[in-house]
Formats: C-alpha cells, structure tokens, sequence
C-alpha cells in the first residue's frame, strides 16, 4: 500500500506552488513533510488525496494514477484530516465521526453494529467517549482536532493524510496523537511544523522549501543543523534523545532574538 508523487507540480494564477515534487510513503511508514509556512506542504498534501488536480507529474496510489481511481475507492483507502477542517455545526461529536463510515455503506445499507463499533473504538482511541452526544461547535479546538482524526480512523484507512494534527493539542495529546498513528501501522503522511516532533515519530522526513522539496530521507540525515539553517533561518544545535532520536536545541537568546541575523 504505497502513496506516491512523481515530479508533481501545481500552481495557480501563473504562481508555481508546488514544483517537480517525487516522494514515496513507504507501506506502514510515517513520512512527515515539514517546511517554512508557505512552502507548499498543504497544497501538496491536497494533491496527494486528488482534493487538486496535479498540473503535471502524477500521484500514485500502488502503482495506479490516483486519477484512474474510482471515488468510491479512494474514500475507503485515503483519509484526509485538514488543517482547518470545519463541520456543520449542529452535528454532535458521534454524527462527525459517523462521518468516516460514509464510504463503507451502501447507499441503502442501514446502520451496522460494526459501524457503531468503529464509531466507538476511534472516539476511544482519541480519549473523546465522554463526548459522544456533545455538539462539535461546541468543542475546543484541540477537542475538534481529536474529533477529525477519529473520523478519519472510523474511516479504517491503510493510508492516512494528516495536515498539522498537533494543531491546537496539548503536549500529552500531541504525543499521544503521534504515538497513536504510529501504532496504528497505516501508511501515513503527515505535515509538521514540531522538527522534534518529526525527529521522534517519523520514519522519513521531506523537506519542503518554496515548493521544492530541498531533503529526503531519515531524520538524520534531513535534520541537519546547515540545512535547517538554510531553509528556517535558524540556528541550532543537533543531540540525541534518550531514544537515540534526533534532538533540535534551537540557539535563542529569547531577550535579543530577531537583533541579528542567527
Ligand atoms: N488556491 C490558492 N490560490 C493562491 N495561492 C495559494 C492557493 N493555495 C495556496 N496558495 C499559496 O501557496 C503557498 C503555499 O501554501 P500552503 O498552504 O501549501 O503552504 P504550507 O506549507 O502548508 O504553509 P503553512 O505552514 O503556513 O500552513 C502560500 O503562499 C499560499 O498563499
């Protein structure tokens, strides 16, 4: 179960936004994209799920042009969880996660037992149970955040699109979101501005900089301190967590930060 991009470019008003991008997402893997804002990540991200036609190059889903693949199809393998996903406001927690069934279901198929189970087990999962009969306006943002991913896990993806989902969470739910994807062993590609966090949960990393991607590959060898110098403008100091994992100490004086350049 692959998820690839081969010379993918996009662009809008004669603006280039995403130029000759070529990844992979290896079966099972995570592959984090990260880059300065405006980089093109979610744009690239919305080709990859066909929400954007590629202005050339192709997107491949196991080898087949994600163009060729029939709707229905695509709905049951790809979930999608955006960076600013809205929802009708009057639909409670249960009815959003509900949601990610829609494909699974004929159009006349009445509600399953396992549809109700897959509807629990994702709530569960993202610690949200207590809130089944809440009504989504009424959520946090991190709540609504939680919310998203489970409709996409009810959805019962093998791959799995994340744009930002530590996005208004907490540090123990950031973790816990990541530590989650990764158990959950689909092919997942997900966008983040956290390096550390990309350091910790990815299996590789793309490096996306005005709309190119600049480095592939394991976190060590894209997580360098000269190439996240050059691309964020930033100093830092590369360690190693306990784990081995990379570790990024940014070099800020917070009292004079922005004086000169770093
Ligand atoms: N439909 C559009 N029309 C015009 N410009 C667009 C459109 N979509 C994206 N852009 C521009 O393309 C660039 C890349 O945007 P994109 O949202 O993909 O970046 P990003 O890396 O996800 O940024 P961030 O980290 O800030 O979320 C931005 O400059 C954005 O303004």
């Amino acid at each position: 179960m692959t998820l690839s991009a081969r010379d993918v470019s996009w662009g809008t008003s004669g603006r280039m936004i995403v130029g000759g991008v070529t990844l992979e997402a290896a079966p099972g893997k995570i592959l984090g994209l990260i880059g300065p804002n405006g980089s093109g990540k979610s744009s690239l991200l919305r080709l990859l799920c066909r929400l954007r036609k590629v202005s050339s190059g192709v997107v491949e889903l196991d080898g087949r042009d994600i163009g060729q693949v029939s709707r229905r199809e695509l709905a049951r393998r790809l979930a999608f969880v955006e960076q600013q996903a809205t929802t009708e406001i009057q639909l409670c927690v249960c009815d959003v996660v509900r949601l990610g069934r829609t494909p699974h279901r004929s159009a006349l198929a009445s509600w399953s037992a396992a549809d109700e189970q897959a509807v629990d087990a994702a709530l569960a999962r993202v610690g949200m149970s207590e809130r089944h009969d809440q009504l989504w306006h009424t959520l946090s943002g991190g709540e609504r955040q939680r919310v998203h991913i489970a409709r996409a896990l009810a959805q019962t993806p093998s791959e799995l699109i994340l744009d930002e989902p530590t996005n208004h969470l907490d540090i123990q739910h950031q973790l816990s979101i990541l530590t989650l994807v990764r158990r959950l062993g689909v092919t997942c590609i997900v966008a983040l501005h956290d390096l550390n966090l990309a350091a910790l949960f990815c299996d590789e990393i793309a490096l996306l900089h005005e709309g190119r991607l600049v480095a592939s590959g394991t976190p060590e060898t894209v997580l360098t301190e000269e190439t996240i110098r050059r691309v964020f403008g930033v100093a830092v100091r590369i360690g190693a967590t306990a784990s081995g994992r990379r570790h990024i100490e940014y070099l800020v004086d917070p009292d004079c930060y922005g004086e000169a350049a770093p």
